[in-house]
């Protein structure tokens, strides 16, 4: 029997400030996301940054935090619906996994074996549809560790970024266009990397290159709902240096009611479920500077989440039917 495993980023355990800043410190000590060597990016994370920067971080968690039963991060809340739906829908085992802080990938293998025993495959799906090293490279390295760490009776299939797979394309295209109406700018948010990640990445070719993939994510979505690229936009989120992928959402975003474009709708493609850089950075803050700049309507487009859309393509992406 096959399994799917289904693996995010990951997200602090509770709002609280330590929570925060452990998993702001987790993830600043992994040498693919700070791009320095693994003593630098420990010593860093856990002595500097974390305990400095994880204050704002926190004020950001507690705007977004789910305030309903289950009080639970957003991005695990979005994960764990996933999951369910497509477990009921499809008829599969599923578990969901996070890169830092938990579910960690061991205990989630360990679920999925524990629900199904005659397991002979699991899928791996780390979500990010656009490869970056910050990403997809050290999901992938921390499967491989952990993998390889004991014998196991089930071998892995690891999804590859599906950027321009026409499965998640008719899944974005269909779950966005009710929020396309009278508007005129479509602003399509991603994830800002530092541009020496991202050089390295367009060295090694298409397969590793962000922005090459993230603009055929962009091309093909407007392709599909007849958009003109013009009508369009690509800002950067979410940036901790001036040297990351320009333009920034939190500067441009200001200077769009004075170009004209006072209706905008915001979608970021490369975050399949909702959180913090979706829910903050774009539906609270990005909306706010807008409208106090004299913007007079601003659509947030939610993720995919656990959407009828969303459950069809990850079928057709991770076991191809
Ligand atoms: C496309 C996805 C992501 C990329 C690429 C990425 C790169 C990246 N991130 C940091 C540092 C932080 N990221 C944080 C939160 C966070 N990051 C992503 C996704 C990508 N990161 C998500 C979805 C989230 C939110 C998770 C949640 O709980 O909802 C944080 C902590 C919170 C904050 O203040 O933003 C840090 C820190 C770096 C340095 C980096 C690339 C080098
Ligand atoms: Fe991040």
């Amino acid at each position: 029997m096959r399994g799917i495993l289904l693996i995010n980023i990951g997200t602090p355990a509770s709002c609280s400030k330590e929570a925060v800043r452990k998993f702001v410190g987790d993830m600043l000590s992994d040498p693919l996301v700070t791009g320095q060597p693994e003593w630098v990016s420990s010593f860093l994370a856990k002595k500097i940054i974390a305990p400095v920067s994880s204050g704002k971080s926190f004020n950001k968690y507690s705007q977004i935090w789910r305030k309903e039963d289950p009080e639970i991060s957003p991005m695990i809340y979005f994960m764990q619906k996933l999951a369910q739906s497509l477990e009921a829908k499809k008829n599969i085992p599923v578990e969901v996994a996070m890169r830092y802080g938990e579910p960690e990938i061991e205990q989630a293998l360990k679920d999925l074996e524990k629900k199904c025993p005659l397991l002979h495959e699991v899928v791996v799906f780390p979500l990010y549809p656009h490869y970056a090293q910050s990403t997809t490279q050290t999901t992938i390295d921390e499967i491989g560790r952990v993998f390889y760490k004991r014998p196991h009776s089930y071998r892995l299939q690891l999804v590859e970024p599906y950027f321009d797979h026409p499965a998640f394309i008719n899944a974005l295209a269909k779950h966005a266009e009710p929020y396309l109406k009278d508007i005129d700018k479509l602003v399509f948010s991603y994830h800002s990397l530092p541009v020496d990640q991202v050089e390295a990445g367009w060295k090694k070719g298409r397969e590793f290159d962000y922005v090459y993939q993230l603009k055929e994510t962009n091309r093909l979505f407007c392709e599909k709902l007849n958009i003109q690229l013009q009508y369009t936009l690509l800002l950067y989120a979410s940036q901790r240096g001036n040297n990351w992928l320009k333009p920034f959402l939190d500067k441009d975003i200001s200077d769009l009611p004075r170009l004209g474009w006072k209706k905008v709708a915001v979608i970021a493609p490369g975050f399949p479920v909702d959180n913090l850089e979706t829910l903050y950075d774009i539906d609270i803050e990005a909306r706010e500077l807008f409208m106090k700049a004299g913007g007079e309507k601003f659509v947030f487009v939610p993720s995919l989440n656990n959407s009828d859309e969303w459950i069809e393509a990850i079928w057709k992406i991770t076991v191809g039917v």
